[in-house]
């Protein structure tokens, strides 16, 4: 599968990011860039800043200073549509996809930006509509095939296992096309089974289409066999960066993570 635009991938620029939240500083001057066709992982001890980070890349949350850039691009105060429209798309923690929907149609919402066809058009089945919906179905399908889940476009999302629900999500953030996908966790709640098959894919996203992907993910097994470049938080503040292996070893980070009840669980 090739996907239109990818190779014009541009870095996403994160300069001295600060959200503060009535007296908390969520996130302190934080720096990051993705570079293009990479997997970054922010990681860190629960409330170290990694979903506040996702919710101002994402456009949810305001930076209180600090920009967001892709490209040339600056993303920093754009509403979450603009920002989706830029070629920016996530996935969610918790699962987001209308249970009731087929998996195909809920791919078909994940291309509602890219549909030109007006509500006219499409309501009054014109054949610049119909050709427009199949064209896009098709699409569809072959994301779900990239991603694996091509035997299950008509069954309702709600009815899949767990991983292939968090597949089906991850094929509908495709299906906008983006150039940077942002991921919540891909693999929480996973069998180890799904968890490598989920990894593989994420993968086959940089690999083959060369989108840039942000994992945000508390399985360390999966962070440190994915990510290119690994940025950690604590506190909100950004206390180490680099490459996987030599992250792993930081005093800094070993210490933010002893300090904390939660530390991180290595995967099979
Ligand atoms: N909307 C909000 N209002 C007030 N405080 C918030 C809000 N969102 C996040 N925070 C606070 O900001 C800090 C960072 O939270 P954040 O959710 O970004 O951490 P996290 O690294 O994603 O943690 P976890 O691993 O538990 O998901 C926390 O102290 C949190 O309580």
């Amino acid at each position: 599968m090739t996907t239109p635009g990818t190779t014009d991938v541009p870095p996403l620029r994160v300069r001295d990011l600060t959200v503060r939240f009535a007296g908390l500083t969520a996130l302190d001057a934080v720096g990051l860039t993705v570079e293009p066709g990479t997997v970054h992982a922010v990681i860190g001890p629960n409330g170290a800043g990694k979903s506040t980070t996702f919710n101002v890349l994402s456009g949810v949350y305001r930076a209180t200073s600090g920009t967001v850039h892709l490209g040339e691009r600056e993303l920093t105060g754009l509403p979450p549509h603009r920002i989706a429209e830029l070629g920016v798309a996530r996935t969610f923690q918790n699962l987001a996809l209308p249970p009731h929907t087929t998996v195909a149609d809920s791919l078909l919402l994940g291309r509602h930006r890219l549909t030109r066809a007006g509500f006219v058009a499409a309501g009054l089945r014109l054949p610049s509509a119909i050709r427009e919906e199949r064209a896009h179905r098709e699409r569809a399908a072959e994301i779900a095939e990239f991603v694996g889940i091509a035997d299950q476009l008509t069954t309702p999302t709600g009815s899949l296992p767990y991983g292939a629900q968090k597949l089906a999500e991850l094929a509908r953030a495709l299906c906008m096309e983006p150039k940077i996908l942002l991921l919540d966790e891909p693999v929480a709640g996973m069998t180890a089974d799904e968890r490598r098959r989920t990894s593989a894919v994420i993968a086959g996203v940089r690999d083959s289409l060369g989108i840039s992907i942000v994992l945000v993910e508390h399985d360390m097994g999966v962070v440190m066999r994915l990510a290119d470049e690994v940025t950690v938080l604590d506190f909100g503040r950004r206390i180490a960066a680099g490459p996987p292996e030599r992250v792993q070893n930081d005093p800094a980070v070993v210490q933010a993570y002893l300090g904390t009840p939660d530390e991180p669980e290595a995967s099979a």
